[in-house]
């Protein structure tokens, strides 16, 4: 479950229990996961903002105290704002050491911090908003250069719940445990690298009736895929044409092309410069070629009789680029995934955007997408969430944002950040793939959000399964395709009605 900053009051209202009892609730289970993660001579040193964060840190305390470990607080903010914490303050025994930063040296922070074994981070929660005082961040600053153990309640500190980042000293920490429900930054971990580990602490909120984000798991993909059937025929299958390819890349189509045809798209049709026909024709025999020369007339037969089209892998040395994707975008009532050259050549000719078009799915890395969309890669990174969906949003379009925790948006800002896959994904060829496999899962039916999440997830997965038999230096498309085979032929049952 993932719930947004404005999201989460409803969740605790509906919970029935006061803010008290939540964080009478949180603070014990943090504890008992505390005392149950760091052996029993570990001590802790929490740092304790001024909202219920810090309230968490209070209770937190209290159980570690009963536990005999040894606990010292340090209050990084001025005073304590909710009744909820000011409550939890006047919980904790005499005997707790209770410090206020402003009151210590920096010298004398940084004893304390490197003699606990565990730095328990209170400090913000889900309502911090950045930057960070100056004052934390030389204090976060320097417990992450010295690469101290950090655990963080709820948020590692410096981050902002509902946005990809939030404040670059943000804490770092070696575990984070997310209260009641995940947050959108939580999904975010790979790509920040603030936080190793995840465990969510369940407080007993109720999935919300809607929400923006959509989470793909092995269920919810096998469900999704489509079911072959015994009178199945190729035409039934998906028909896919692929225009990838040129003179000195003739790869991406190959790559494009096989994880097509992995993903079951029976029918595929490719337009290829003749210069790279013999290559491909050679590498993969089973595919019906056309010239890139195809008159208008002959194209457009074509893509009527597609499902689905995937244009642009590859296709940077392939003179009439241009001409075909602008056709193939004002032609093609089916969806159309466009991929590296052809988003290159869109970024050139923002007015097709601004017409009214079919489905179209976008699949740019940050670069592609800094072309496209106008900002620079640092401004995208800073804010992916937001520059992503206003894209989307704004141009109708399904958003494909690659890199590790891809991220995917629908036009109507439908949400999912992809968590398969792992670094042996970072090749060259690998992109092409992805495309490969979500075009034929558009051209199978489905819709192109759930080709897309589908198709990523499974990108990832199938990496996954590849780095359990080939090292991740070692894997190349073949073993992807090894393991994306590997995942389908492990759900065979449901596939097959
Ligand atoms: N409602 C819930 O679902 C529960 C919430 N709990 C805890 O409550 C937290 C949220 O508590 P709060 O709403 O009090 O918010 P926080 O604990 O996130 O603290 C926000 C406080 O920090 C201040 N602040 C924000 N950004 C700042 C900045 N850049 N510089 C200086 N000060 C800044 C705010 O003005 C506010 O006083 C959660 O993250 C969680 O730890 C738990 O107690 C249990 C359940
Ligand atoms: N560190 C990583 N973790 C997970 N996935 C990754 C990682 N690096 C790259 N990928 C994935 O690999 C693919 C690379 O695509 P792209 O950059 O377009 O490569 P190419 O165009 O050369 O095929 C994308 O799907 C991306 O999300």
């Amino acid at each position: 479950m993932i719930l947004e900053k404005n999201q989460i009051a409803a969740a605790e209202a509906a919970s029935g229990k006061t803010e008290t009892q939540l964080m009478e609730l949180a603070g014990k289970r943090c504890a008992d996961t505390l005392l149950h993660e760091y052996p029993e001579n570990d001590s802790f040193l929490i740092l304790c903002g001024s909202g219920n964060n810090g309230g968490d840190g209070f209770v937190i305390a209290r159980h570690c105290l009963a536990a005999n470990r040894q606990v010292a607080i340090i209050l990084m903010l001025d005073d304590i704002r909710t009744p909820a914490a000011i409550e939890a303050r006047q919980k904790l025994p005499d005997s707790c050491l209770i410090y206020g930063y402003q009151e210590l040296s920096e010298t004398q922070f940084q004893t304390m911090a490197q003699r606990y074994d565990v730095i328990v981070d209170c400090v913000f929660g889900f309502n911090f908003h950045a930057p960070l005082p100056d004052f934390l961040r030389s204090a976060f600053r320097w417990i992450n250069q010295q690469r101290l153990p950090v655990v963080s309640i709820d948020l590692n500190s410096g981050l902002e719940a509902d946005h990809s980042l939030g404040d670059p000293d943000a804490l770092h920490s070696e575990l984070t445990l997310a209260l009641g429900a995940l947050k959108p930054v939580h999904l975010f971990s790979r790509e920040h690298q603030k936080l190793d580990r995840l465990i969510p602490i369940g407080l007993g909120f109720a999935e919300p009736e809607a929400s923006r984000w959509i989470q793909m798991d092995a269920l919810q993909v096998t469900r999704l895929l489509p079911r072959l059937h015994d009178n199945d025929y190729k035409n039934t299958t998906g028909r896919l044409t692929v225009i990838a390819g040129s003179p000195w890349m003739a790869g991406a189509a190959q790559f494009n092309l096989e994880a097509a045809q992995a993903m079951g798209c029976g029918m595929l049709h490719a337009l290829v410069d003749p210069a790279v026909y013999p290559i491909l024709q050679a590498a993969c025999p089973h595919i019906v070629y056309h010239p890139n020369t195809l008159s208008e007339a002959d194209l457009t037969a074509l893509l009527n009789q597609s499902d689905a089209v995937a244009i642009g892998s590859g296709c940077d040395h392939l003179a009439n680029l241009e001409t075909v994707l602008e056709r193939v975008l004002h032609c093609s009532s089916v969806p159309v995934i466009l991929d590296a050259a052809a988003l290159r050549c869109l970024a050139r000719h923002p007015e097709w955007l601004n017409t009214p078009h079919g489905d179209w799915i976008l699949t740019p890395h940050v670069g592609e997408f800094s072309a496209l969309c106008g900002r620079s890669v640092e401004e995208i990174q800073a804010d992916r969430i937001r520059c992503a969906e206003e894209y989307a949003l704004a141009h109708q379009v399904t958003l494909v944002l690659k890199g590790a925790d891809t991220l995917i948006i629908s036009p109507e800002g439908l949400r999912c950040v992809n968590k398969t896959g792992n670094p042996s994904l970072a090749k060259a060829g690998s992109g092409d793939l992805l495309t490969g496999m979500i075009a034929a899962l558009a051209a199978r039916g489905l819709t192109p959000m759930e080709a897309a999440c589908c198709g990523v997830w499974l990108h990832g997965k199938a990496a996954d399964k590849a780095i359990e038999k080939t090292s991740l230096y070692g894997v190349h498309h073949k073993e992807i395709l090894a393991g994306l085979d590997a995942f389908l032929f492990d759900h065979q049952k449901e596939l097959w009605r």
